[in-house]
């Protein structure tokens, strides 16, 4: 066989593969359909959207995955067909912090699949008010940043919503400086958020030492200044790049390689087991010597692993702080349970923010 006659063979094998994956994605929507009945008979006000299975479903596709697509290729995959099948079950309105082209939209994208229907609200408080208010059913919320801490704002809000946290999703962030079409030398002034200003400042005393830092709200709206302001660049997203066709002048310029955001799903309902779960959870304690260790005393005993613990002061009083703690499991576990239990008993102030499925995407 030649060359041609090769390629029109393995063409032909393509084909053959697309018609059966068309039938078997097709079937499978028609399956969720029939899921979507059962859950309106069973429930009126049902979720249609389910976290601890979706979970369980991209976990296994990476588990079984042999190559020669990556793991997380695979699961991105699969992510869009279940974005498609619960599009058919239900349009998902997803609030998240603005303007359009955010990490923030990113991680919407990422976390629920691009047949979201997402809403950009002006602040955090206000992507809260949007899903207490029903306008929304979800929200998508930055909370801690691998090179900068975490986002105090997002920790704050939780304090007198009654919404749940339901999702984690973690997105690498990669910064491009991006312009009109300026070249580096060029550029006077650049506009970022101030978390992403400070993620590339090693950059930025390195190749643009004397060029201003201006912090602006969000780095999309940084990019939208940058299309408007002479001799202007922005810190943004990819996705930001494309929405303001501004060009990319340095890419990747983050002094952390590693730079994560770490983002929120809240939403009214709580998420069942998935098998490899997180607990968020907030309380207060007595101002005293010890009173911290002895309220995580019962993680130990329970032989329970935490992950994060942050301390914000708690407007009740001068030196009177609210810890936000996640730990490893479901709240549904015996020995979670258990751990919960006695901190509730002993804290001035208790509220379990969520239990939900680690990030698998
Ligand atoms: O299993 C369900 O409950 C479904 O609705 C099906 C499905 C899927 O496509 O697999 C779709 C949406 C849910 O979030 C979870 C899974």
């Amino acid at each position: 066989m030649n060359d041609d006659a090769k390629l029109s063979a393995i063409r032909q094998r393509i084909d053959e593969i697309d018609l059966q994956l068309q039938q078997l994605i097709s079937e499978r929507a028609e399956a969720a359909q029939g899921v979507a009945r059962i859950k309106l008979d069973e429930d009126p006000q049902t979720a249609f959207y389910r976290p601890e299975r979706e979970a369980e479903i991209l976990r296994r596709i990476k588990d079984r995955n042999r190559g020669p697509l990556q793991d997380a290729e695979m699961a991105r995959l699969f992510r869009e067909i279940m974005s498609a099948c619960l599009a058919l079950e239900q349009t998902l309105n997803v609030a998240f912090l603005g303007p359009d082209g955010t990490y923030t939209q990113e991680a919407v994208l990422k976390h629920f699949g691009h047949a979201v229907h997402t809403t950009a609200m002006g602040s955090i408080p206000d992507t809260f008010r949007e899903v207490e208010a029903g306008a929304c059913q979800y929200g998508v919320v930055p909370v801690e940043n691998s090179t900068e801490g975490v986002i105090t704002h997002t920790l704050d809000t939780f304090v007198n919503s009654p919404l749940r946290i339901c999702g984690e999703v973690s997105l690498p962030i990669n910064h491009q400086l991006l312009s009109r079409g300026n070249q580096a030398g060029q550029i006077k002034v650049v506009y970022s958020h101030a978390q992403s200003l400070a993620q590339c400042r090693g950059w930025l005393d390195q190749h643009l030492p004397h060029v201003e830092r201006v912090a602006v709200g969000s780095n999309a709206e940084a990019a939208r200044l940058a299309t408007e302001i002479a001799n202007a660049a922005a810190i943004a997203g990819e996705a930001a790049g494309e929405i303001y066709q501004l060009s990319v002048v340095a890419s990747n310029i983050e002094d952390e390689p590693g730079n994560t955001t770490r983002f929120l799903v809240i939403g009214k309902q709580d998420s069942p087991p998935s098998g490899e779960d997180k607990t968020s959870i907030m309380f207060s304690t007595h101002n005293k010597a010890g009173g911290l260790h002895s309220m995580l005393t019962p993680f130990a005993e329970h032989g329970i692993s935490m992950t994060r613990i942050e301390s914000r002061p708690s407007r009740r009083g001068r030196w009177d702080y609210l810890f936000f703690i996640d730990v490893e499991g479901h709240r549904s576990d015996d020995n979670l349970a258990a751990a919960l239990h006695e901190i509730e008993q002993a804290a001035t102030q208790f509220k379990v923010l969520g239990s939900y499925p680690k990030a698998v995407i």
